[in-house]
C-alpha cells in the first residue's frame, strides 16, 4: 500500500479488536522510533502490517507526521534531502533555461524574422524548437538519471525511485522548455539572457521550495506545506524540479528510517505530493504553450486580439483627404487615389485600372510614429513637463506595386525606407495603417502573406555556425524546392556571386561582402512572388553586383515584383522601372527615372572647367620660363605685384564664359560656382540641336582656355540631391 505521506498528517483509526476501520489501507510500518504522538504504531515485517492494540476503544495510530519527527538525527536526513533536492532540481531548471538562451540569439539577430518573413510560420518554427528542445532535454536527462543511477545514491538505487523520478522529469522537461523560452522573451540580447536568465529562474523555483521545506521541517506546519506545495506544483514549472528530488528522496528516507518497509515499489512512491507535480507538469505544458504564443506574437508587435480574431477586419485607415502629405506632388497623389480606389473596390477598379491587373503589394496609409522611450532610449531622458515627442518615421505612405514591377524606394539616410520593409516583413507594428502581399493582409493573415515573401534584410541575418550552402538549403526547402533542383540552384547563386569557394564555410569566417551576397540569395532562392531588398549591392564587387542585377532584370516579370531600397542612383536607375523618393518619411515623388528626370530635372546640365593660370603659364614656350635662381628670384618679386593682375584675368575669363553660355542658352541657370568650374542646367527646351551645341563649345574651348567640359543629361542623383535641398530647407523651417 501507499506509504502515508508526513504532509497528509496521516491518522489510521484502529477498532479495540484489531480489525482495521474501512479506511485504513493496508500498511507497514515500524513503530516511530521518536513521536509527538502519544499514540502506539503498528509494526510489520515484510510488509504485513503489524496491528497493535491498545486498552481505548479507538486506538489513533499517527505513523509519522514527518521523518524528522523519526529520526534520532533529523538534521542529518534534512540536509541530506535538503542539498540533494537543491543541487540535482538547480541542474534539471538550468537545462532548460540554457537551451531557451538560443530563442535569444535568433531574435537578436533577426534569423527568427527571416525566417518568419521567408515563410517559416511562427508555429511552425516555435513547434519545430520545443521539439528539438524537448528531445535534447530528455538526452541530457536521461544522461543526468543515469549518472544517479551509476552512483549508486542509497535513495535512487531502487527501480521504483528511478522511474518516479524519470517520469517526473519527463513530465517537467517540455513544461520547463516553454517556461524557459516565454521568460527568454524579456530579452533581446544574448549577453544578457546568458546571464541574468539562469540566475532569476533558479530562484523563481528555489525561493517557493526553500518555503515549503521549511514549513515541511516544522512538522507543526505539514498543511500549509502541503497547501503551498499544491499552489507551486500548479503555477510554477521551476518549482517542480527541486520538488521532485525532495518527494522522492523522502519516501525512500521515510522507509528507510521508520524501517517501516523492506522494499519500496512503484506504490509506495505515488504520494499526493509526486501526483500533485505530475499533474502540474501536464497543466503547465498548455499554460505556457499558450503564453510562449502570446509572448511571440506581442514581441514580433502584434496584438493580442489578432491572436483570437483572425477573421477580424484591417484597421480603418484613415480617409484619403487626411492622409494627403504637405509637400507630396502630383504623382503621389494619383498612386494614393489609386491605392484607395483598389482596396474599396478592388473588382471595379482592377478593370478600370491602366495594368488591368490587382497590385501584387498594396501599402495603404501606412504610418509609423516611434515614442519617446524609443528614441531617448529610457524614459528619463525628457523633463516631466514636456509633452510626449514622438519621432514620425513614415507619413501616411499609400503606394501599389504592380506585377512585372521593381519598385525603388529612394531617400537619404534617415527617410523612412527601412522602417516600411521592417512593417512589410512584420518586424515593427505600424502605428496606422495596412499592408496587403498578394492578397492577403500581413497583420491579419501574416502566414500566407509570407508565403509569397523573399526578403534580404540591410543587416544580414545568418547564423554564425552554419555554413554558406546550408543556409540557402534551408531557404530553398522552406520554400518548396526538392531533389536535383535544389543542388541546381543552389549552385547557380554560388557562382554567379562568386562565393563558391565559401560554399562550405560557416558564415562567422566569411567576409562581409560574401555575407551580403548570401542573404540576397536566400531572398531570391525558390521564386518567391514579392522580394523586398534592402539596400542589396552594399559591400559587393563590381562583379557581383552585376550578377545581382542581371538576375534581378531576369526575375521580375510575369506576376513577380519587388521592393528595392538603395543609395546607389546608378543601381536604381538600371533595375527599377519606378522610382520613388521619401524625404523625412513622405513620399515626395513618384515615377519612373526618366519621368522624375523630366519633372525635376534641369533637362541637360552643362559643366565647364577652365584651365588654371599656372596651366597656361606653364604652356608657355620653354625660353620664356626663368633658367636661373636669380630669374626665379626675380619673377616672384614680380608676381607678387602681379597677384592682382592675375585675378583681374580670371574675373575676365570666368565672364566671358558665363557671356558665351548666356549667348548659347539664354535660358540656363548657374547652379555652382566654384573656382575655375562652373555648373549651368540648361532646360530642355534650351537645345534645339545637340550637334550645334557641340560644335560652338569645341570652338569656345580653344578660345576660351576651357579645360574639359560635359553636357548631359540630368541624372537621378541630380533629382534626388534636389529632393535632400528640400529636406534641409524643411528641417530649417522646422
Ligand atoms: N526603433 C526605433 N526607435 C526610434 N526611432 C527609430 C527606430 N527605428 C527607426 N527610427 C527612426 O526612424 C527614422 C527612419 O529610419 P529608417 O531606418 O527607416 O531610415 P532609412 O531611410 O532606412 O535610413 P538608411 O538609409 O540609413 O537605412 C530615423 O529617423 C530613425 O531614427
Amino acid at each position: 500500500g501507499p506509504l502515508p505521506t508526513s504532509n497528509a498528517q496521516s491518522t489510521f483509526d484502529y477498532q479495540d479488536d484489531g480489525t482495521e476501520a474501512e479506511n485504513v489501507d493496508d500498511l507497514a510500518f515500524q513503530p516511530l522510533p521518536s513521536s509527538t504522538s502519544s499514540s502506539t504504531t503498528s509494526s510489520s515485517s515484510g510488509g504485513t502490517p503489524d496491528r497493535s492494540t491498545s486498552s481505548d476503544s479507538m486506538l489513533r495510530i499517527e505513523l509519522w507526521s514527518h521523518p524528522f519527527q523519526q529520526t534520532a538525527q533529523p538534521q542529518e536526513f534534512n540536509i541530506g534531502t535538503f542539498s540533494s533536492a537543491l543541487f540535482v532540481g538547480m541542474i534539471f531548471v538550468l537545462i532548460p533555461v540554457s537551451l531557451a538562451v538560443d530563442m535569444v540569439y535568433d531574435r537578436e539577430m533577426k534569423a527568427k524574422n527571416q525566417l518568419r518573413v521567408n515563410g517559416l510560420s511562427s508555429s511552425l518554427y516555435l513547434s519545430a524548437y520545443f521539439i528539438v528542445l524537448s528531445g535534447l532535454m530528455l538526452v541530457i536527462c536521461a544522461a543526468l538519471l543515469g549518472l544517479v543511477f551509476l552512483f549508486d545514491i542509497p535513495s535512487f538505487r531502487q527501480p521504483p525511485a528511478l522511474i518516479t523520478l524519470g517520469v517526473l522529469v519527463f513530465l517537467y522537461s517540455p513544461a520547463g522548455i516553454l517556461c524557459s523560452t516565454c521568460f527568454s522573451y524579456f530579452f533581446d540580447r544574448t549577453d544578457s539572457a546568458q546571464s541574468i536568465l539562469p540566475n532569476i529562474l533558479t530562484f523563481v523555483g528555489l525561493i517557493p521550495f526553500i518555503l515549503v521545506v521549511f514549513l515541511d521541517m516544522l512538522g507543526i506546519e505539514v498543511k500549509a506545506a502541503l497547501a503551498l506545495h499544491y499552489v507551486f506544483s500548479l503555477i510554477n514549472p521551476m518549482y517542480i524540479p527541486y520538488a521532485t528530488v525532495y518527494f522522492v528522496d523522502r519516501v525512500y528516507i521515510a522507509c528507510r528510517l521508520s524501517s517501516a518497509c523492506a522494499e519500496l515499489s512503484m506504490a509506495h512512491y505515488m504520494t499526493e505530493e509526486v501526483i500533485v507535480m505530475a499533474c502540474g507538469c501536464l497543466l503547465h505544458i498548455p499554460i505556457w504553450a499558450f503564453c510562449l504564443r502570446v509572448s511571440d506574437v506581442m514581441k514580433s508587435g502584434g496584438r493580442m486580439r489578432d491572436l483570437f480574431h483572425r477573421s477580424a477586419s484591417e484597421e480603418d485607415v484613415m480617409t484619403e483627404e487626411q492622409c494627403t502629405g504637405e509637400y507630396e506632388d502630383e504623382d503621389v497623389r494619383h498612386e494614393r487615389s489609386r491605392v484607395f480606389r483598389l482596396t474599396s473596390n478592388p473588382q471595379q477598379s482592377q478593370q478600370d485600372d491602366t495594368t488591368g491587373t490587382q497590385p501584387v503589394v498594396l501599402v495603404k496609409s501606412l504610418r509609423k510614429e516611434f515614442s519617446q522611450e524609443s528614441l531617448c532610449g529610457n524614459c528619463c531622458c525628457c523633463a516631466d513637463d514636456e509633452p510626449p515627442r514622438k519621432k514620425i518615421s513614415v507619413r501616411s505612405l499609400s503606394i501599389a506595386v504592380d506585377a512585372g514591377e521593381v519598385l525603388g524606394l529612394l531617400g537619404h539616410n534617415g527617410a523612412g525606407k527601412t522602417t516600411t520593409m521592417k512593417i512589410m516583413t512584420g518586424e515593427t507594428a505600424p502605428t496606422r495603417g495596412t499592408v496587403r502581399v498578394a492578397g492577403h493582409s500581413i497583420t491579419i493573415n501574416q502566414d500566407d502573406a509570407f508565403k509569397t515573401l523573399g526578403y534580404c534584410p540591410q543587416h544580414d541575418a545568418l547564423w554564425k555556425n552554419v555554413t554558406v550552402r546550408e543556409h540557402l538549403e534551408l531557404y530553398a526547402r522552406i520554400r518548396g524546392v526538392r531533389g536535383k533542383d535544389l543542388n541546381r540552384l543552389i549552385s547557380t547563386y554560388l557562382t554567379g556571386l562568386h562565393i563558391n569557394e565559401h560554399a562550405n564555410k560557416q558564415t562567422q569566417h566569411c567576409s562581409g561582402g560574401t555575407r551580403r551576397k548570401l542573404s540576397y540569395a536566400m531572398a531570391m532562392v525558390g521564386a518567391p512572388k514579392v522580394v523586398l531588398l534592402d539596400e542589396p549591392s552594399t559591400g559587393m564587387d563590381p562583379k557581383s553586383k552585376r550578377f545581382l542585377w542581371d538576375t534581378i532584370l531576369a526575375s521580375f516579370h510575369g506576376k513577380r515584383c519587388a521592393m528595392l531600397t538603395t543609395h546607389s542612383m546608378e543601381e536604381a536607375d538600371a533595375l527599377c522601372s519606378r522610382v520613388g523618393i521619401m524625404v523625412k518619411g513622405e513620399l515626395r515623388c513618384l515615377g519612373s527615372t526618366q519621368h522624375l528626370k523630366n519633372l525635376y530635372g534641369a533637362g541637360y546640365t552643362l559643366e565647364i572647367k577652365l584651365k588654371h593660370i599656372e596651366n597656361i603659364y606653364s604652356e608657355t614656350p620653354i625660353e620664356s620660363q626663368p633658367s636661373s635662381s636669380q630669374e626665379q628670384l626675380q619673377l616672384d618679386q614680380s608676381t607678387d605685384h602681379i597677384a592682382p593682375v592675375i585675378s583681374n584675368c580670371i574675373d575676365n575669363r570666368s565672364m566671358a564664359l558665363r557671356n558665351f553660355v548666356t549667348d548659347l542658352f539664354p535660358s540656363a541657370t548657374l547652379e555652382e560656382s566654384f573656382a575655375d568650374r562652373l555648373v549651368y542646367s540648361v532646360p530642355q527646351q534650351a537645345v534645339s540641336s545637340l550637334a550645334e551645341c557641340f560644335s560652338r563649345l569645341e570652338k569656345a574651348k580653344i578660345e576660351l582656355d576651357i579645360e574639359e567640359y560635359s553636357f548631359s543629361q540630368t541624372t537621378l542623383e541630380q533629382v534626388f540631391l534636389k529632393f535632400a535641398h528640400y529636406d534641409e530647407e524643411t528641417s530649417s523651417v522646422q
